[in-house]
């Protein structure tokens, strides 16, 4: 058993310090400690339950009742004297593909695998950067799959699936270009020596980004098996989308809210109605794109997109999606936070739904608002922490309004914090003094929807050794 954490190349703090500063590649390998593996244990039931249901999302697209008398007839990952089980997941964002690769151990016969270790790997840009050479995309796909050759011995590789899901980038393409893509990647998991399953390769809908995430940090949290059931909400702000999950606990919110904001499911004889909602287009490089409004447009040639919530004298080129932009601030003109917030405001004015019983609730958030917030030192990289919606807003005002002595690595600092506090102020109607948990890792696992959609795989092909 694994007695100790231990991170086998470096810290993970440092690694994870490397994919917010949005470098090429990281990789890192950890072990977990024991005394959360009756939480995975957990996790790998509910995914159990998970499985035979999702399904049903993309039918019945308003009220979902999941995981109704499913747990007997899915408590499959079992009778195996075993060792090893792996289960490889493709993370294709709207910035970048990611692998995971995690192993999982089966101690006892009539026992559910046991997550032992998570082997990462990413690469940028996204998928969707390669709209045109759908070849070259996949070919990041080859790169990432020879660090799975090298965690998983080759005795496994046979029964070793390996799934894709893209996400918000790959929705914004053209059918035809998403499809050309898919085909491509899919070309390429079948010369793996992987088991690819049939639908290995797909576009998630964004509906399950918000509930798989939501499941797993409250599993990991223990929420959902504690008595009280004080279960905390979620907030993920990706490149391209942002999703937002959480119970409610008021009538209001379930009457009032549009039909398919509600997703209903059973879950250890208890019946939650999650609220939870997706919005393409507003995670914090296409906000970037529509601050610039260069989302209408495109990228023209020479044409040069400007915005207050630039450095004064900048004049750059952005890559985006496979397109250049080139942009800038706006010489002799209005720069700094009050300018720059009208502009970010018409962004997410009138474009979100606002439900009131937010305002006093608990949420976790991670990715960009995590990312952000390290970058400006809000939080420790590492640690993460607490944080109000006004210390945004705070930072914000502290960076827009000095920006002729900007040395950040990144020009658009000014205009993510301005649009990540316009979004949960003005578009999620949070609170100035609503607390958000910083969360990066909960018990070492990485608060995103990869693993909850590794078990579903898993216990789906009900894999074990
Ligand atoms: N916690 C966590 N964040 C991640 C992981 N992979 C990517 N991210 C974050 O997700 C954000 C990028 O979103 P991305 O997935 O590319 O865009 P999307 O397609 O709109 O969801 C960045 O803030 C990344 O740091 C991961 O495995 N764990
Ligand atoms: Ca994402």
């Amino acid at each position: 058993m694994v007695t100790t954490y231990k991170s086998l190349n470096s810290s993970a703090a440092t690694k994870g310090k490397k994919l917010s500063a949005e470098t090429a590649t990281l990789s890192y390998k950890m072990d977990y400690e024991p005394s959360f593996l009756r939480t995975l244990f957990s996790l790998i039931l509910v995914s159990s339950l998970l499985d035979c249901v999702l399904s049903e999302v993309d039918a019945f697209p308003d009220t979902k009742t999941w995981f109704e008398n499913l747990l007997p007839s899915t408590m499959c990952i079992q009778n195996a004297s075993i060792e090893s089980v792996y289960g490889i997941m493709f993370d294709a964002g709207s910035t970048g593909t990611r692998i995971h690769i995690y192993s999982f151990t089966q101690k006892y016969p009539d026992q559910l695998p046991e997550l032992r270790k998570e082997i990462f790997e990413s690469v940028k840009p996204g998928l969707s950067a390669y709209a045109d050479i759908p070849e070259q995309g996949a070919e990041t796909i080859r790169g990432l799959l020879e660090v799975a050759k090298d965690a998983v011995p080759s005795s496994h590789w046979k029964k070793t699936p390996v799934v894709l899901k893209a996400t918000a980038g790959l929705r914004l393409l053209p059918e035809k270009k998403a499809q050309a893509l898919l085909s491509e990647v899919k070309n390429v998991l079948e010369e793996s020596p992987f088991l690819v399953p049939d639908n290995s390769v797909s576009i998630m809908n964004g509906t399950y980004e918000g509930i798989l995430a939501w499941i797993t940090v409250n599993f990991l949290t223990g929420q959902l098996y504690s008595q009280s059931k004080q279960t905390v909400g979620i907030l993920d702000l990706g490149g391209a989308s942002t999703q937002i999950t959480f119970l409610p606990q008021s009538e209001e919110t379930l009457e009032q809210s549009p039909l398919d904001f509600i997703t209903s499911f059973k879950m250890f004889h208890t019946t939650y109605k999650l609220y939870t909602h997706s919005y393409l287009g507003l995670g914090l490089k296409a906000a970037r794109l529509a601050t610039l409004g260069a989302v209408e447009t495109g990228a023209v040639d020479k044409q040069i997109f400007r915005s207050s919530c630039l450095p004064k004298n900048l004049e750059a080129v952005w890559e985006f999606g496979g397109v250049s932009y080139r942009y800038g601030g706006i010489e002799n003109g209005e720069s700094g936070f009050k300018s720059c917030y009208a502009e970010v405001l018409r962004i997410v004015a009138g474009k979100l739904h606002q439900v009131d019983e937010i305002k006093g609730s608990t949420f976790y958030a991670f990715s960009y608002y995590y990312d952000r917030a390290a970058d400006t030192n809000l939080i420790d990289y590492g640690k993460g922490g607490i944080l109000e919606v006004r210390d945004f807003e705070r930072k914000a005002i502290e960076v827009c309004d000095h920006m002729e002595g900007f040395t950040s690595s990144s020009p658009f600092l000014c205009m993510d914090l301005s649009y990540i506090t316009a979004l949960l102020k003005e578009g999620f109607g949070f609170k100035i003094n609503t607390p958000l948990q910083l969360t990066k890792k909960v018990n070492n696992v990485e608060t995103s929807w990869s693993l909850g959609a590794t078990f579903l795989m898993l216990q789906s092909l009900r894999i074990s050794n």
